[in-house]
C-alpha cells in the first residue's frame, strides 16, 4: 500500500491533473481529504474543489502539506513554478512530474537538497481509467518513491517503467497518440457518413471497433499483423480497404507522427529551441 497515509498535492490543476485525481479517487486508494491542488486560476481551483471535494491552496502551501507532489503545469511554466516551490522542497518528498520534455535532471537542479523526482508521461485516457503511462526514476529516486508514483498512475490505467532516454519517444507515442486516434476515428466516421450511415451509429461502431481491436492486441498478445490477417479474406472487403490504406502510406505517416512529436518533446525544455 504505497499510498497509505500519503498526502498528494497537484501543482497545476488542468486536464492532466484532473484525469489523475479522478483515477485516484475512483480507485479508493486515497480519500479526497488527502488530495490537494493549486492553480493560478481561482475558477479552476473552485471547479476542482466542487467536483472532487479536495482542498486547494497556493503552490508552496501544497508542497509543505504533501508527501507527494505532482507537477502538472505546461512546460513553459515549469521554471517559475520550480523557483517558487524550491524553498519548500525536501528529501522526504516524492516529486512526480508529468511535464512533457522536462528531464529529472532539470527539475533536480532547482533544489538545494537531493529531492527524489519521477518523470512520468501519462495520457488523457487516464480520465476514464484507461491511461497508458511511462515512468523513469531520477538519480535520487528509491524503489519506495517509484512505488508511490506507480500506484498513482496505475490507479488510472497501465503504467510501465522506461529508461529516461526513451521519454521523448514515449511522449510522441502514448502521450500524444490519443489525438492521432481521434483523427483516425474522425476519418472513419466521415467515411461512413459519406456512404449514408448516421453519425451516431458510425461513432459507436468506430469507437467500439478501436476499443475491441486494442483489447485483442493486449489480451491475445499476438502480433497485430497476425490479428490483421484473421480479418482479411482473400479477394474480400478488408484487403480492398488495406490496399487503399497502403496507397496512402498509412504506416509511414504514423511512424513520422511519432518521430515529429518525439522531436518536439526534445525541444520543449526552456532554452532548448523552445518555440513558446
Ligand atoms: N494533455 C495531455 O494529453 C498531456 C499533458 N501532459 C503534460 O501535462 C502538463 C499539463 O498539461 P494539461 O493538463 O494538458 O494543461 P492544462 O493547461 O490543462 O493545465 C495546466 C494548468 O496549470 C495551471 N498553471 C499554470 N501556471 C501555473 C503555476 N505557476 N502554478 C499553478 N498552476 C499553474 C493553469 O492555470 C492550468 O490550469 C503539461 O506539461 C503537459 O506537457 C502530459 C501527458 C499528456
Ligand atoms: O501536446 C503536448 O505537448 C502534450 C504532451 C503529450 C500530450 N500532450
Amino acid at each position: 500500500m504505497p499510498l497509505r497515509d500519503q498526502k498528494i498535492g497537484f501543482l497545476g490543476g488542468g486536464a492532466m491533473a484532473e484525469a489523475l485525481i479522478a483515477g485516484l479517487l475512483r480507485s479508493g486508494l486515497v480519500e479526497p481529504a488527502s488530495v490537494y491542488a493549486s492553480d493560478i486560476s481561482a475558477a479552476r481551483q473552485e471547479y476542482l474543489e466542487q467536483k472532487f471535494g479536495i482542498k486547494t491552496a497556493d503552490n508552496s502551501s501544497v508542497v509543505s502539506a504533501a508527501d507527494i507532489v505532482v507537477l502538472a503545469v505546461k512546460p513553459q511554466a515549469i521554471s517559475g513554478l520550480l523557483e517558487e516551490i524550491a524553498p519548500a522542497a525536501r528529501p522526504e518528498l516524492t516529486v512526480v512530474s508529468v511535464v512533457a520534455g522536462i528531464s529529472t535532471d532539470f527539475i533536480e537542479g532547482f533544489f538545494k537538497t537531493p529531492v527524489p523526482v519521477v518523470r512520468v508521461m501519462p495520457n488523457t485516457p487516464c480520465l476514464v481509467g484507461e491511461g497508458a503511462s511511462a515512468l523513469s526514476p531520477g538519480k535520487f529516486c528509491s524503489q519506495p518513491n517509484m512505488d508511490k508514483a506507480l500506484a498513482i498512475l496505475k490507479a488510472s490505467g497501465q503504467a510501465v517503467v522506461v529508461d529516461e532516454s526513451m521519454m521523448d519517444c514515449v511522449t510522441g507515442l502514448s502521450g500524444s497518440a490519443p489525438a492521432y486516434m481521434y483523427l483516425i476515428m474522425e476519418g472513419f466516421i466521415d467515411g461512413a457518413v459519406r456512404l449514408g450511415l448516421s453519425r451516431d451509429v458510425a461513432r459507436v461502431l468506430t469507437a467500439q471497433t478501436m476499443l475491441g481491436s486494442a483489447k485483442m492486441v493486449l489480451e491475445t498478445g499476438e502480433h497485430p499483423a497476425k490479428l490483421k490477417d484473421m480479418v482479411t479474406t482473400p479477394g474480400g472487403t478488408t484487403i480492398a480497404g488495406l490496399y487503399a490504406l497502403e496507397e496512402g502510406a498509412l504506416r509511414s505517416v504514423l511512424m513520422k507522427a511519432v518521430a515529429e512529436a518525439a522531436l518536439r518533446s526534445s525541444q520543449l525544455a526552456p532554452g532548448k529551441n523552445s518555440k513558446t
